[in-house]
Parts: structure tokens; sequence; C-alpha cells
């Protein structure tokens, strides 16, 4: 074998031998050339290129890793209409001011929130979420006691009615809702409701009650103290929570059947409290319903609902709120006043 090729290479010319030396020569001076022509910066730049090449590469790979990777729940933004997903199973449409120094401080915001909010909230429909909305014992001021077949007498035109004709005109949507559209709606009429980490210049007779008696200051009784209300601890979020869950869509009144005098009622507080303050009798409030008391028959059947807490447990529970609160506020130096409602004309007198 050896001696085949030294047989082939000796029976090359010599002019073979030189052209082919001289092709490998000029290849050579090729390569070295391209090399010695880049600028230094160029030969810097391929270097910083290879570089960052070597630090993507893993990245690279780490993402290729990622996409083979199935996502069980993919961002809701990329899925189609059929398969996203939503949260609210239920609404509880609770926005509203209540206290009436608060709801007719800004009748129209009050008026909006009943209105466009409720509409706002009906968009249900398009989730198929089951709405609660907190109606009003204020739909029906007039006979009594109030059951929920009565259906109402209020002043269109009056301070109440951005409150009460909004609370009304809430329940006409959401039953129109109900009946066009097939929401899932469930309403429930509200009796004065009070408790611990209400507002302490929330206005209504309750924290103003409390808060005159803690303070030493007179208790202010609008008119004559013989109006009446039933007083329903906060308690009452069980009986929302049970009519949300039951399948009962017609409204259903929520509170304590205990009726009682507000004069009876500034008494009760100011023993209850030991408070030596004064009880002054101010002019009545505007269109101020005289006699409140709910008939809660059809909650206690149906949703097998009816207060726990009794008034006066309550009472001790938010006056022991109250007090905690004030301390508090000294420290900050910041002294709660509460609010007054809109009277008709005529001068404080004290008892
Ligand atoms: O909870 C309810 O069923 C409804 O009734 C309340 O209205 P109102 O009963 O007039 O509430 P308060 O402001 O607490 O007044 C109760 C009674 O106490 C009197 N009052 C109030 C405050 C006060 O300092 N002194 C006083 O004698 C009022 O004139 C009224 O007769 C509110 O309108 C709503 O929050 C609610 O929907």
């Amino acid at each position: 074998m050896m001696k085949r090729i030294i047989w082939m290479i000796s029976g090359l010319n010599r002019r073979i031998m030189k052209l082919l030396f001289a092709l490998a020569l000029i290849a050579y001076i090729a390569v070295w050339g391209t090399y010695t022509n880049m600028s230094i910066q160029e030969i810097g730049e391929m270097k910083i290129e290879q570089q960052i090449e070597d630090a993507v590469a893993p990245l690279k790979e780490k993402i290729r890793d990622l996409e083979q990777f199935s996502q069980k729940y993919p961002p809701v933004k990329f899925l189609s209409e059929k398969d996203r997903k939503r949260i609210l199973d239920q609404i509880y449409h609770l926005a509203s001011p209540a206290s009436p120094p608060n709801y007719m401080y800004n009748p129209i915001k009050t008026l909006k929130t009943n209105t466009i909010g409720t509409l706002n909230m009906l968009l249900a429909k398009r989730v198929g979420a089951r709405l609660l909305l907190a109606s009003t014992s204020e739909v029906y001021p007039e006979v009594h006691p109030q059951n929920e077949e009565y259906w109402g007498h209020v002043n269109p035109i009056g301070p109440r009615a951005c409150y009460d004709e909004g609370k009304r005109v809430a329940e006409t949507m959401c039953y129109a809702y109900m009946k066009q559209e097939g929401v899932e709606v469930r309403v429930a009429r509200i009796f004065n409701t009070f408790g611990s980490r209400m507002h302490m210049n929330d206005g209504r007779v309750v924290s103003n009650f409390i808060l005159q008696a803690l303070q030493g200051e007179p208790l202010t009784v609008y008119g004559t103290g013989s109006q009446t209300r039933a007083f329903q601890y906060v308690d009452l979020v069980n009986g929302l929570v049970l009519l949300m869950n039951s399948n009962i869509s017609s409204p259903v009144n929520l509170g304590n059947p205990e009726e009682h005098t507000i004069f009876e009622f500034a008494r009760l507080i100011k023993s209850l409290v030991v408070s030596r303050s004064q009880i002054q009798f101010l002019p009545e409030a505007q269109d101020d319903p005289q006699r409140r008391r709910p008939d809660i028959r059809k909650a206690k059947m149906m949703l097998g609902w009816e207060p726990v807490v009794p008034l006066e447990e309550g009472l001790n529970k938010t006056i022991h709120y109250f007090s905690r609160e004030l301390e508090h506020q000294a420290n900050n130096q910041y002294i709660p006043k509460p609010k007054a409602a809109r009277m008709k004309k005529g001068r404080p007198r004290h008892n």
C-alpha cells in the first residue's frame, strides 16, 4: 500500500506539484487576510455577541420547557367566552346611605346609588349571579304592623323620597330583571338595625342616644317621642345569608317585632349607660313615620329566622363598643357629634 502511494506521488510531475502548492498558498492568504482585515472593534463586537448568545441559551431552553408545561388555570383573558369562570356564585347589594341625615344631605347621590347603582348590580344577569337587595321598612309607612303584602304609602316629593322612592324603584328594577331576564333576586326589607361597629356619627337614633348618654349631653327626642320603632341587633346578617340561600324570590321582612316609643327608648338607653343626661324634646322630623313594627311571620316560617340577641343585650354590646371608641378618640383629640335630622319648625324643650 505504502509503495503504491510513493509511486503515485513520484508519478506527478513537477509542474502539477508547483500548481498545488500555489493554490494552497492563495487559500491560506485569503483566510488570514479576511481575519486580519476585521477591525479590533468588530472583533470585540463578535466576542460580546458570543457572550450574549451563551447567556441567553439556557433561558431559551427554559422557555421551551415552560411552553411544554400545560397550565391548569390559564389567564382568563385568553379563554373563550364559553370557558370563562366567574367568582360571583352571589351578590349582596347593600350599598346606600341609610341614616336620614346622611341620605337627605345629598338626595341626588342617594337616588343615584339606589337607581343607577342597582342597575349596575343587575348586570348580574351577564354572569348568572343571584342578587340580594337590601331594601327597607321605609317602603311602607302607614299601616301597622307592616307585612309584605302592603304596598306602601310614601310622599314622592318629601325629603325622605330620595331614599324610600329610591328603594322602591330598586325593588321594581329587580323584579323587572327577574321577569324579563331571568335574574335570580332576593329582597330583604330591613327594619331599624343597629350594633357594634356602626358609625358614631351615623345620625340615627341608636348612635345619637348612646353617644349623648355617654358624653352627658341631653338625649334629643324629635317630636313628642310617642312615635315607635322596633330595633334589631346586627345579627340580622344571618337572616340575609339564609334568604340569599333560600328559594324565596318575593320580599321578606327582617327585623325585631319588639316595639318601643322613642321616649321609652331614650329612658332605656339612659338607664343602661347609667347616665345623668336629660331628655330634650326637639321639633318633629319632617315626614317622620309614626309607627313601625315588622311582621316577621314569613321569615320565621320560610327561613326559620328570628331575632336571637335580645334588645338590651344588643344595646349593652353597642354601648361597650361606643365607650371604647370614645376613649380611643379622646386619645386622638377627636370628639364625635351626633347628627341632627331635618326638623319641622318649633322650639326645643326639656323634661
Ligand atoms: O331601619 C329602617 O327601617 C329604616 O329607617 C330609618 O329611618 P328611621 O326609623 O327614621 O331612623 P332613625 O333616624 O334612627 O329614627 C328613628 C326615630 O327616632 C327619632 N330620633 C332620631 C334621632 C334622634 O336623635 N332623636 C330622635 O328622636 C326619629 O325622629 C325617628 O322617629 C332609615 O331611614 C333607614 O336606615 C332604614 O331603612
